[in-house]
């Protein structure tokens, strides 16, 4: 409960010694008699002259983040207020929209316009923003800090709303379910949902912890979703809805990566089912899954598998940069016996059922990186101008202003980009899609991961050592600059990217063109 007692500034400073040590932060009393000797950033500081009894509301939002004063075991700290004042420094409200500029993209920002979301699209994201600050997030950095992997409780709940159902996509899988408390109905849904849904995720400033919760699905479901039998494909996708058991895809090798027709994972034909040997690396939510949609190597040329975790299938932890809430691992198969009905399309088509699912893949990861780097963007503003140098704030500096220019604009176009794209995506087949939007789609991830990493190293000149630092001030600073380095190769690398993009341009270009 908030201290009522008030006090005038003159009281306070009677209080500035150690033992009876009591200083204001906005307007706000904070008694740290005892504290004192056990804050993080020493004693002295808080003996300073010009913080003992004083109010140290600068001081303090230089070296702390709002967060710190509302950990129950500070908060407590609090014995009232001054006299005549009111706080001045509140923390956005939870799932409301932050009203710093370039906080949020422009059709969520009051005055501006969009060719392609409605107020009904304003009532999802406010769903789905209150749905994940109210139970994912606290998890989610909870998690990031102890590598340990996403919660049971987040999982039901998510599974309840029907968010991994959604988080899929459009399609028949939807029917009958009741999304986000009945928010919209599953034949409403389209693409801009999903944007919508993936960039909210996005939001939670925890990138691996992210990949933990399902990502490894959206990606190792969808080949599911459209090539399994009807009866596989409903108790996967039911067990995986109903966060009872969790897929992933399993293509990349410590042998070949995007270059999937090299694969040394081998499925041999036998009387009684697939023989399948081989391992895998890099397995988004790997030591999680009961099931791995697995990219083989058969006498006809490729073709694709559901593994379920078993006998011969065996999983390991690889420690990244990144986080190891992500649960990446290191896959082997040693002589796994695959029914054939687990197989997914036809023998000798599977590069065709991989690849089948690329583009969209590659669009939720840029989706998702944009919306994270538009978190920086807030950070870094909030910083330059609340920290002070030489007396005035950081902001005051041309070389700042710059940085700041340079990521809005950034992430600005990315963000427009997307919307184009997912807009063409609601409007095309899944074959003009495959014509038109891969080459875009390769371009626009690579813009997006190749700038979101210009704004990493930014934001930590910005920071200073915060910007390096795991907890406090810079804390999503130092993660963001790790973790935008794992997008820009997840899905292929900006060069592979680059090359692909510009490869589909050159496809189309009219014989008879000349300058
Ligand atoms: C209610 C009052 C305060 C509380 C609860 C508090 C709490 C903390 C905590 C938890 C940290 C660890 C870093 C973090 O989690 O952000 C910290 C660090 C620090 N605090 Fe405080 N603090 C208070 C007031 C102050 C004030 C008034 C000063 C003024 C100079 C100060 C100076 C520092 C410094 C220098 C650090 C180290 C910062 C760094 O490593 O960058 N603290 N404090």
């Amino acid at each position: 409960m908030a201290a009522t007692k008030q006090f005038t500034k003159e009281e306070v400073a009677l209080h500035n010694k150690q033992g009876d040590l009591w200083i204001v932060i906005d307007g706000r009393v904070f008694d740290v008699s005892r504290f004192a000797a056990m804050h993080p950033g020493g004693l002295s500081v808080l003996l300073d002259a010009e913080v003992a009894g004083q109010d140290a509301t600068d001081a303090f939002f230089g070296l702390h983040r709002h967060e710190v004063l509302l950990r129950p075991q500070y908060a407590r700290l609090q014995i009232g207020t001054i006299v005549g004042e009111s706080e001045r420094i509140s923390p956005r409200a939870a799932g409301a929209l932050s009203s710093v500029p370039y906080a949020e993209p422009t059709w969520l920002t009051p005055g501006y316009h969009s060719p392609y979301f409605t107020n009904k699209h304003r009532a999802f994201q406010t769903a789905v923003r209150q749905f994940c600050e109210e139970h994912v997030l606290p998890d989610a950095l909870a998690r990031e800090e102890d590598g340990k992997p996403p919660s049971k409780e987040v999982w039901e709940k998510m599974a309840e709303a029907n968010i991994l159902a959604m988080r899929l996509g459009p399609g028949p899988h939807l029917k009958g379910r009741k999304l986000l408390g009945g928010i919209i109905q599953p034949e409403e849904l389209t693409i801009v949902h999903s944007l919508i849904l993936i960039q909210e995720f996005s939001r939670l400033n925890a990138r691996g912890y992210a990949d933990g919760l399902g990502n490894g699905a959206q990606i190792g479901l969808p080949p599911i979703l459209h090539h399994a039998t009807p009866a596989l494909r409903d108790k996967i996708a039911g067990e995986y809805f109903a966060g009872k058991k969790f897929v992933s895809l399993a293509i990349s090798e410590a042998f070949a990566g995007s270059d999937v027709s090299r694969l040394k994972t081998f499925a041999t034909k036998t009387d009684k089912g697939w023989l399948v040997t081989g391992t895998k690396k890099w397995i988004t939510g790997g030591m999680a899954a009961t099931y791995f949609t697995v990219g083989c190597r058969s006498a006809k040329g490729m073709v694709v598998l559901v593994i379920e975790r078993g006998p011969g299938v065996e999983t390991k932890p690889i420690k990244t940069s990144y986080s190891a809430s992500a649960g990446t691992a290191f896959v082997t198969f040693e002589n796994v016996l695959v029914p054939f009905e687990n197989q997914l399309g036809e023998d000798g088509n599977g590069l065709h059922v991989m690849l089948a699912n690329f583009n969209s893949e590659r669009w939720g990861m840029t989706a998702a990186t944009i919306s994270s780097h538009r978190t920086i963007v807030e950070e870094c503003l909030k910083w330059a101008t609340q920290r002070k140098v030489f007396g005035k704030p950081l902001v005051s500096q041309a070389v700042i202003r710059s940085k700041l220019a340079a990521m809005i604009s950034r992430v600005e176009s990315a963000q427009a980009w997307i919307e184009n794209i997912t807009f063409q995506m609601m409007n095309m087949s899944h074959q003009q899609q495959s014509m038109l939007l891969a080459g875009q789609i390769a371009l626009l991830k690579s813009f997006a991961t190749r700038t979101a990493q210009e704004t990493a190293k930014d934001a930590i000149q910005i920071f200073g050592g915060r910007g390096i630092t795991l907890t406090g001030m810079g804390k999503y600073v130092e993660r963001f600059h790790h973790t935008a380095i794992f997008d820009a190769i997840l899905g292929g690398t900006e060069d592979v990217l680059d090359d692909l993009g510009v490869r589909q341009a050159i496809k189309v270009m009219p014989k008879g063109a000349r300058l």
